[in-house]
């Protein structure tokens, strides 16, 4: 028979070598302990500044942690009983402080690393809860079908494996209660085969469920879903490819509070994770902003207007910009019912402005909020459109550096930074600028 070269495999080649005495020097924007190495720089999950550790290489730039020799003095003891194999707050073991202090020097090393740039004031980061803080979860869910076993959580780190949880702490209360009984109604329910995720959200009027299927669920699964929803006071919705569909919830917009205002908002609209900073954010941002009467006002990235609507509140005319048609119109509803001087846009904010009739009209001052991939093409539009203030809310650090550049190269000038502690336990990092004119 032919013999055929096969060539080794990475991992063949380099077998993982085991390390000890090694000292975690920083983190990286990713929350990894840093290791200098005789082979390099490595980066180790799970570790804090100061721990010395044993480690074994796996990969050119990665080491796992095996053990800790030494424990730094800014390690706590993680109080989540998921904390070695979910793969959700991995910072946890990192005192409070510290967790904001090293996400604040993360966007500080950015900036000058990537854009030459320093704040001109960085203020006191906003804080709020740091436990039970999240009105929003994506369950991953996973039906065997030979044992007929559900898993229902959270995946590990970097992998696909579902972790089985019965309570979060980082879910608000209200949420996290609804996890046990839901895992029971999940294991009578017959379209729990065909669950592609399950996400539980809390508005302002209720809690919801929202089952992600490739069809709506059969009448026997209806009456279960039923009789779930009267039992745990909650909405169940259903979303497919075609549809989002109320499935035992009154067909109508929800709402969660911004700032003396309710934003209309759909189980499958954007929302901004953590409420109690969210309030806090929209309130700062207005306050870097000022908006009167006399503002033209550019928003990019509007979602379903937890800015807009609170600074069109003060008079000042908005034009918001969002890329889902959905939200765009219920921004506008918004908008329109409370009577408020908004015109909502739906366009694609990663293609030029060439095209879009809005984009002629002056605007004094832009406020811009995109999704961790940032704005490379519209701050190019903004900083030519010489806008006297522009406030730049970030959950990317380096896609920030690089938008601040550009505006750098314009003349724009970091007045203030601030970050906000909206993802606490873990490694994602929130911060609002504000720029201005040099
Ligand atoms: C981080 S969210 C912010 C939403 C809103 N500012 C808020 O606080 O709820 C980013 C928003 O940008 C929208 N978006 C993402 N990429 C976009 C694009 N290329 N063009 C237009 N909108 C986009 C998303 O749909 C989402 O609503």
């Amino acid at each position: 028979m032919a013999q055929f070269y096969k060539p080794q495999t990475r991992a063949q080649r380099q077998p993982s070598r085991s390390l000890k005495g090694q000292q975690v020097v920083g983190l990286d924007h990713l929350g990894r302990g840093i290791i200098r190495t005789p082979q390099g720089t490595k980066f180790v999950a799970g570790t804090a500044p100061g721990d010395v550790i044993s480690v074994s290489v796996t990969g050119r730039y990665d080491a796992q942690l095996i053990g800790i020799e030494q424990p730094s003095a800014i390690r706590v003891t993680p109080p989540c009983s998921y904390y070695q194999t979910c793969g959700g707050c991995d910072l946890q073991h990192l005192a409070d402080d510290e967790q904001w202090q090293h996400k604040q020097r993360t966007v500080q090393e950015m900036l000058k690393k990537f854009a030459q740039l320093q704040a001109q004031q960085w203020l006191q980061p906003l804080r709020g809860a740091r436990w039970h803080y999240r009105r929003r979860a994506r369950l991953a869910v996973y039906w065997n079908r030979q044992r007929q076993q559900l898993t229902l959580g959270f995946r590990a780190a970097k992998s696909k494996q579902i972790i089985a949880i019965d309570s979060c702490l980082v879910l608000a209360k209200p949420l996290d209660q609804l996890l046990q009984p839901l895992r029971s109604l999940l294991e009578q329910l017959q379209c729990t085969a065909r669950l592609g995720h399950v996400e539980l959200i809390e508005f302002t009027q209720q809690l919801v469920v929202l089952l992600r299927l490739p069809e709506v669920p059969n009448a026997a699964d209806h009456q279960q879903l039923q009789a779930f929803a009267e039992q745990h006071q909650v909405a169940v919705w259903a979303e497919t490819d075609q549809a989002l569909t109320p499935l035992h919830a009154r067909p109508e917009p929800m709402s969660y509070r911004s700032h003396r205002v309710e934003v209309a908002s759909w189980p499958t609209d954007f929302m901004q994770g953590h409420r109690e900073l969210s309030e806090q954010m929209v309130a700062q941002v207005i306050q870097w902003l000022a908006p009167t009467a006399q503002d033209q006002v550019l928003e990019l990235f509007a979602g379903s207007g937890n800015f807009t609507l609170p600074i069109a509140l003060t008079g000042a005319q908005v034009t918001a910009i969002e890329g889902i048609p959905s939200m765009v119109n219920r921004l506008q509803d918004s908008a329109t019912q409370l009577k408020l001087p908004v015109v909502a846009h739906c366009a694609n904010l990663e293609e030029t402005w060439s095209q879009q009739p809005w984009a002629n009209s002056p605007f004094n001052k832009v406020l811009l909020d995109p999704a961790r991939a940032g704005a490379a093409v519209a701050i190019g539009e903004v900083a030519r459109r010489q806008p006297e203030r522009i406030v730049y809310v970030s959950c990317a650090p380096d896609t920030l550096a690089r938008d601040a550049q550009v505006l750098v190269e314009h003349g724009y000038q970091l007045k203030q930074a601030q970050l906000v502690d909206m993802f606490p336990q873990t490694h994602h990092i929130e911060v609002i600028t504000l720029f201005e004119r040099g």
